[in-house]
């Protein structure tokens, strides 16, 4: 870190301190050391804010899994004021354990045995194994649970398609699945509010029933671990049928928020296609647009990238595991004052301004989800036919010698 800014927020109350940039373990210690109190970096917070939210087994597994990935990239050893090699957050020294004594090292009496840093490493090592075992066999589960409703499906034409809701944290998700199937999902002005994904039935103008999938929020520069630990969540987003995407469009870094959803749909594996199909849904139409954004969620999109050159620094108070507090940026200049509609190159994307607190434009979004998924149906069953058709054909023709590479003499 070059520069920094150091906002702290009721530092007496503070039990860490949120650090908005990724730092390297050396950095987090010596900044530990210079506060004396824990740090946090931008990964450590988002995986925090996943564990306090992880009700379900699975969600749990996924957080758990993040954590101890972040812990082990977290894993050094520092020299200590009095010159020696200390481990650990409070610094302890360095101990040896009995494993590998006598065999490790070169012979008995030089065998250092096992570090605490060696030790360490090999237990997360071996909780990841059994970790990933475990959440396997969730995404197995997940995907008999998928087949079966696509079956069902077919027994009930035109069939049960799942449409995914998704986008950036806080953007209305829960709020917005939860007025279209009048049930009550956990919805909260808080960074991911939802970990797990929640589906309900929902019946469309039509009368076609589709199921809706409430999905975790994404946020800019989503921190790798978590990417892989939350794959089997993530895949019901790749494998539903239609994708709609909430914005919140009272943010003020609305353009920043849907580029972090886009690239997180890319490397999760959705294709170009389910992307272009995609509904946007333009959500929070009665707060006052482009009102100060004062979420934690706007703060970490709009200061993302600037590490470098001004790595902003601000504290949060942490409540078992949950951030409680609002953090404020210093300076949030460089927010675009624009809403979604003034972006031209996003004008051909079906869109519709809706408020999940109002009900507004919650009719046109389901006549909209009908309409694309009749669209969506007709491409499938034509690019049925033609396979059928070119099957057909492949069945009659003689093999074209030149087509396969055979030599032909
Ligand atoms: N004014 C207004 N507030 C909304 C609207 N939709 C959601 N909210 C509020 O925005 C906050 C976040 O809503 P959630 O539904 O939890 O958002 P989410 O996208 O599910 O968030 P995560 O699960 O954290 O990703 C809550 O305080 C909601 O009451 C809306 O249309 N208008
Ligand atoms: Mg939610």
């Amino acid at each position: 870190m070059r520069k920094t800014q150091i906002e702290v927020l009721k530092q007496g109350e503070m039990d860490a301190v949120f650090v908005n940039s990724i730092l390297s373990a050396i950095q987090q210690r010596n900044l530990e050391r210079a506060w004396e109190k824990p740090v946090l970096d931008r990964v450590g917070l988002i995986i925090e804010i996943f564990n306090a939210h992880a009700y379900t087994k699975e969600a749990k597994l996924q957080a758990e899994l993040a954590a101890i990935m972040y812990k082990k990239s977290r894993l050094v050893r520092v020299r200590a004021s009095d010159g020696r090699y200390t481990f650990g957050t409070k610094g302890e020294a360095e101990v040896v354990s009995a494993r590998g004594r006598g065999s490790g090292g070169r012979g008995f009496i030089s065998g250092a045995g096992e570090t605490e840093l060696e030790l360490q490493r090999r237990r997360i090592s071996e909780r990841r194994k059994r970790l990933l075992a475990e959440i396997e066999e969730v995404r197995k589960t997940r995907a008999v649970q998928r087949a079966g409703r696509r079956k069902q499906g077919v027994l009930d034409a035109p069939g049960l398609a799942t449409v995914a809701v998704v986008g950036y944290t806080n953007a209305g998700k829960s709020t917005l699945v939860s007025a279209l199937s009048d049930s009550d999902l956990y919805s909260d002005d808080r960074l991911f509010a939802t970990v797990d994904p929640r589906v309900r039935g929902v019946a469309l103008p039509s009368g076609r029933k589709v199921l809706l999938s409430d999905t975790v929020g994404f946020i800019s520069d989503l921190p790798v671990q978590l990417i892989e630990a939350f794959h089997a969540t993530l895949e019901e987003v790749a494998e539903a049928d239609l994708l709609v995407h909430v914005l919140d469009s009272s943010a003020l870094n609305l353009e920043e928020q849907r580029e972090a959803v886009l690239d997180v749909l890319r490397q999760i594996g959705v294709s170009g296609k389910k992307i272009e199909d995609m509904i946007e849904v333009w959500n929070k139409e009665d707060k006052e647009e482009n009102q100060q954004n004062d979420d934690l969620s706007g703060w970490l999109g709009s200061r993302n990238g600037n590490e470098d050159e001004d790595d902003q620094l601000c504290s949060s108070k942490i409540l078992t595991g949950v951030v409680d507090q609002k953090i404020k940026s210093l300076n949030e200049s460089s927010m675009k004052e624009d809403g979604p509609d003034t972006h031209s190159e996003f004008k051909h994307i079906t869109h519709v301004k809706t408020s999940a607190v109002t009900g507004v434009g919650l009719q046109e979004l389901l006549e909209l989800i009908d309409d694309k998924l009749v669209q969506i149906d007709k491409e499938q069953h034509s690019s049925q036919r033609v396979l059928e058709k070119s099957g057909f054909d492949r069945k009659w023709r003689p093999i074209q010698a030149e087509k396969v590479g055979i030599a032909v003499e």
